[in-house]
């Protein structure tokens, strides 16, 4: 079954069918950098995701009980369908988010492989059994025997930046987990999406175990947070969406990836050289556009000009452009992203920062920027830009950095660099953050370490078993021996 009704429309996926939304709207998707409308998404009704969730619930029970041997076939052929369109999503990826089509392809056999260690983990997932009389007064009569069991219905909720990864990121576990799936794209990726459950489809997975509601989370989001038919929410996205959603969802348990303003701390004792190679590609690769990257630096006043120097030095060798030429540095998701970014840097550049680099745009695309001197009076200093600009900010101490690194709202990542692994746990302990990297960049990957969010970074873990974990919970059948 086709999944368009013509060159550029879109169909939305309802209970196993590619079907035209009743309200008779669709959205135009226009690339970030082609500046051309490249696609249209159904903007879907109420009534519509009312039947969604319905067809959800109807066939989860027999879902539940399908052998998880089935439902890896199931899975397995998804993740080999995804690597036979590879070249065709990451085409529709890059034209739809502007990612460069290496990284837009690498994105799409890393959901691939994502899948199939997702299939490989819940194979191994057992539960654990309890005998009463390790608790005083207990007997060894009663046994308990602790499983785990799906929870309904998932709604998936993913942002643009990884249309195709993230998403799958909820959805495979979800599925493997025994629960059925409503899948909301962002509506900027969206059209990914599509094509990532066109290869669901194509596995023969039988019909309303999952559907992909298209529409604005500004039209539909709420309407879904809020409908009792759903049991789990796992979203992906911005902080202030996030807390909005939190507030709603009355009830069902939550998993929030939310933003990140990762620092990356460099002591004195640093490798300096290394460090700047960690920092740059964490920095600036997709255009600052990941949750994950380094967003500040806090750097040892004795080594930051050197390590100014050496950051211009790699900065420059960015490649700037279309997505089309592989480029590092691609236009920002849209105008508002990109006005947003040139705000931050104005307010830092009148409060007194040193534009080292950058500071130049093109409509939606902004040259790599680097700030020297900020100071924690600027703006940029907290908050994330989603764009490629970095911002030093010079410390006197490592508490100095350590403060400033848990004043922020955020709490996803942080790097240290140092030649002091003494020193570098140390840090790492005094660190409020989800995850520490030593001596390496930010990063969610690899898929199967636990993915933390804490403060306004978000609630709960994801990661491969993490994920499986907070998609299930546990259920306890006792057996009362006779003797
Ligand atoms: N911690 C993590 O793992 C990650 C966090 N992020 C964060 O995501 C942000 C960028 O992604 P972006 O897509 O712009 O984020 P948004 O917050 O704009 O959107 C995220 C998702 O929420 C949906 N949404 C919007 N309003 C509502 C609502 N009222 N109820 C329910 N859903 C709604 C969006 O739909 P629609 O598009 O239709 O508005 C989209 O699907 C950054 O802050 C980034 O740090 C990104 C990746 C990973
Ligand atoms: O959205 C993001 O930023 C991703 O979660 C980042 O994944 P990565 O750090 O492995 O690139």
């Amino acid at each position: 079954m086709t999944i368009k009704i013509d060159d550029l429309t879109y169909k939305f996926y309802l209970g196993g069918q590619w079907i035209v939304s009743k309200s008779g709207k669709t959205i135009d998707i226009v690339s970030p950098y082609l500046h051309e409308t490249v696609g249209r998404v159904q903007a879907v009704t109420q009534d519509e995701v009312d039947e969604a969730i319905e067809s959800a619930r109807k066939v989860q029970k027999d879902w539940e009980k399908t052998s998880l041997q089935i439902r890896a076939q199931y899975l397995y052929k998804w993740a080999d369908e995804l690597i036979s369109m590879q070249d065709e999503i990451a085409e529709v990826i890059m034209k739809e988010v502007g990612k460069n089509f290496q990284d837009a392809k690498k994105e799409v056999i890393r959901t691939a492989d994502f899948i199939r260690y997702t299939v490989g983990e819940a194979l191994h997932m057992h539960g654990e059994s309890l005998v009463g009389d390790s608790f005083p007064g207990g007997s060894k009569s009663k046994l308990a025997i602790v499983s785990r069991v799906p929870l309904g219905v998932v709604l998936a909720i993913s942002p643009f930046n990884y249309p195709v990864n993230l998403a799958a990121a909820k959805v495979a576990p979800a599925l493997m987990a025994g629960n059925t799936v409503i899948f909301k794209p962002a509506t900027q990726g969206a059209i990914s999406g599509s094509k990532m459950i066109e290869a669901l489809d194509k596995s023969g997975m039988p019909k309303g175990i999952l559907s992909l509601i298209t529409g604005r989370g500004s039209e539909i989001g709420d309407y879904l947070v809020e409908h009792k038919g759903i049991n789990m929410i796992s979203y992906t996205g911005g902080t202030d969406t996030g807390a909005l959603l939190a507030k709603k969802a009355t009830q069902v348990p939550l998993v929030l990836e939310l933003g990140g303003k990762d620092p990356g701390i460099v002591r004195e004792d640093a490798n300096l050289k290394e460090a700047v190679k960690h920092i740059v590609g964490g920095a600036f690769s997709y255009s600052g556009q990941r949750c994950t990257a380094i967003k500040r630096v806090l750097v040892n006043e004795n080594v930051a000009d050197e390590l100014v120097a050496l950051l211009k030095e790699e900065i420059e060798k960015l490649s700037i452009g279309s997505p089309e030429d592989g480029s590092v540095i691609v236009p920002l998701i849209d105008d508002q992203a990109a006005d947003y970014v040139q705000g931050l840097v104005d307010d830092a550049v009148e409060k007194g920062a040193t534009v080292v680099l950058g500071n130049k745009r093109e409509r939606n695309l902004i040259y790599p920027t680097l700030l020297d001197h900020v100071t924690v009076e600027m703006q940029v200093a907290w908050e994330e830009p989603f764009g490629p600009i970095l911002p030093v900010v010079r410390v006197t101490s490592d508490e100095e950095a350590i403060r400033i690194a848990n004043e922020s709202e955020f709490g996803l990542q942080a790097s240290v660099f140092t030649s002091n692994i003494n020193k570098a746990f140390s840090i790492a302990n005094q660190l409020d953050a989800g995850s520490v990297q030593i001596n390496g960049r930010t990063e969610r990957g690899p898929d199967h370490f636990p993915f933390i969010g804490i403060k306004g970074s978000g609630m709960g873990t994801q990661g491969v078993r993490k994920s499986l974990e907070s998609m299930t919970r546990e259920k306890v059948t006792v057996l009362n021996i006779e003797e």
